[in-house]
């Protein structure tokens, strides 16, 4: 703005001028600006950075991924001291009225001092003279909620592949999939699709609101209550005339609609949540301690089916890369939480048993393997990315059944999940426990222990399937060095050793 005022100044215009100069600055602000999160993801604001990367439009499909760079390599820390030094300082100079761009700010000795850089990185195969294309907005939203936070936020109507193609894509097929469970309207042959739009809105809105209510109040407990409600019992649209008078149509998410996958998200980290406010406020005993397990399993279950849904939709748009990166990582952080709890001992597993676990190594695939030797990441640009991804994707589902059960007992919605890979049966049959009941008391009992240490030898091993595998992906969307790289490497190495 300063740099604008000048330029009137230099120009001499008068200072009816001032309102649309003042409406240019901010709108090229606005079109050209780009918030900047922290490496957890924290919002720090907006910046503008050279044309370099400014030029580079939307997509939703996009062919690469950016990310903030925000010190050097070997500081770690994101203090006090180092967010003062992250203040966006405006500067003006005679040459460029204040326009300073990210690279000159990280030239020399100031390197790193006033703001992070950016890094843009390919996802997909680029050709030769092929537009270079990111993301403005969440890739997991259904077409008519990306449009409308492109055009409110950028005034533009996106016109990219996967926006324009008719039918439309699987995935965007997907994420607004809704089910009918009633079986008189299946059996009526009525079109369900008439019904979907008018479903996702009402139930979109309501499941917006009891997260916005979660965010700021902060009562994880009825906030699980209300989303387990509505994924569970599911919802009635509307009265329908059919021959025999009036019948009620009753739909459940399909568990890849984006609003079954935001609440999957939510709930993991209400449950998270949960779980330590139990042991913040009651008296360790061995009663809370199971208690706040119990939240933690649940909580691993949500984060568990949540990866396995957004794989399967990143396996058909492989531009969903960065919400896979994020869901696996989660999972597996959750599940080696769960393999290395202290609760294990009250179920009759010394801890000790966890030293036999970390010498686990898998027979079908690489991916155990390679801690020690980080060679997986060099792998993983050499061979065929697809075999790794698949034999991944055949270790983690042949084991999760072996503990999905003992995972998510106590939470009716997922006890609705045969395995949290398996789609096909969804909603409609219960999958409870039949043949062991993990959470007895008696848990003494032989049998039990050698259930137990099967549940948690199975936990351990997808919980480091997913980590790795959440390296892999994170390998190829932000480099080596990523923050999420490092971090995900030293859990599982603090982990092991
Ligand atoms: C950061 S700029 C991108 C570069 C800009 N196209 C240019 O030539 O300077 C963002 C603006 O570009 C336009 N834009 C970006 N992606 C677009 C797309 N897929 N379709 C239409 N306009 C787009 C919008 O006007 C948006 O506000």
């Amino acid at each position: 703005m300063a740099a604008a005022r000048k330029l009137r100044k230099g120009l001499s215009l008068d200072q009816s001028d001032d309102v649309s100069l003042e409406e240019a600055v901010l709108c090229l602000v606005v079109t050209n600006a780009v918030e900047v999160q922290d490496e957890s993801g924290r919002s720090l604001g907006i910046a503008v950075y050279d044309p370099s990367f400014s030029w580079i439009n939307h997509s939703c499909s996009p062919n690469a991924c950016y990310r903030f760079i925000f010190s050097p390599p070997n500081a770690t820390s994101f203090g006090e001291d180092s967010c003062s030094a992250l203040r966006i300082v405006p500067r003006v100079s005679e040459e460029n009225f204040g326009v300073c761009s990210c690279s000159e700010y990280n030239k020399g000795t100031e390197g790193y001092k006033y703001g992070p850089k950016i890094m843009v990185r390919s996802i997909k195969r680029i050709k030769k003279g092929e537009e270079v294309c990111v993301s403005y907005t969440d890739l997991l939203q259904p077409k008519a909620m990306r449009q409308s936070y492109l055009w409110f936020n950028h005034q533009f109507t996106c016109s990219c592949s996967r926006c324009t193609v008719s039918p439309s894509t699987f995935v965007d097929h997907a994420l607004e999939e809704i089910l009918a469970s009633n079986p008189s309207f299946s059996s009526a042959g009525l079109d369900l699709n008439l019904y979907r739009d008018e479903a996702n809105k009402k139930l979109s809105h309501y499941v917006d609101e009891t997260i916005t209510e979660f965010l700021s109040v902060g009562d994880p407990e009825s906030c699980c209550k209300k989303l387990e409600s509505v994924l569970e019992g599911g919802f009635h649209v509307e009265q329908l005339e059919s021959e025999d008078g009036k019948s009620r149509l009753n739909c459940k998410f399909h568990p890849f609609n984006h609003i079954a996958l935001n609440s999957y998200m939510t709930l993991a980290s209400a449950y998270r949540i949960r779980s330590s406010d139990f042991l913040a406020f009651h008296s360790k005993t061995d009663e809370s301690q199971l208690k706040a397990f119990e939240m933690s399993r649940i909580s691993a279950g949500f984060s568990l089916l949540l990866a396995g849904a957004t794989h399967h939709l990143f396996c058909s748009e492989s531009s969903l890369i960065v919400s896979a990166v994020n869901f696996w990582k989660q999972a597996g952080e959750s599940l080696l939480t769960i393999a290395g709890s202290s609760v294990w001992n009250l179920l009759g597993l010394p801890i000790s048993e966890l030293s036999t676990l970390v010498k686990y190594k898998c027979s079908e695939c690489s991916l155990m393997d390679i801690f020690g030797a980080k060679s997986i990441l060099n792998q993983a640009e050499r061979t065929n990315f697809e075999n790794i991804s698949s034999d991944f994707l055949a270790c983690v589902r042949s084991a999760s059944p072996k503990f999905w059960r003992f995972l998510i007992h106590g939470c009716h919605y997922l006890e609705t999940f045969k395995d949290p890979f398996d789609f096909r049966c969804l909603a409609h049959a219960r999958c409870v426990a039949e043949d062991v009941d993990f959470i007895k008391e008696d848990s003494n009992c032989e049998h039990h222990a050698e259930s137990y240490t099967n549940a948690r030898t199975h936990i351990y091993k997808v919980g480091m399937h997913c980590l790795v595998y959440g390296v892999i992906l994170a390998h190829i969307c932000y480099g080596q060095n990523s923050h999420l790289t490092t971090h995900v490497l030293n859990h599982v190495e603090n982990f092991v050793h």
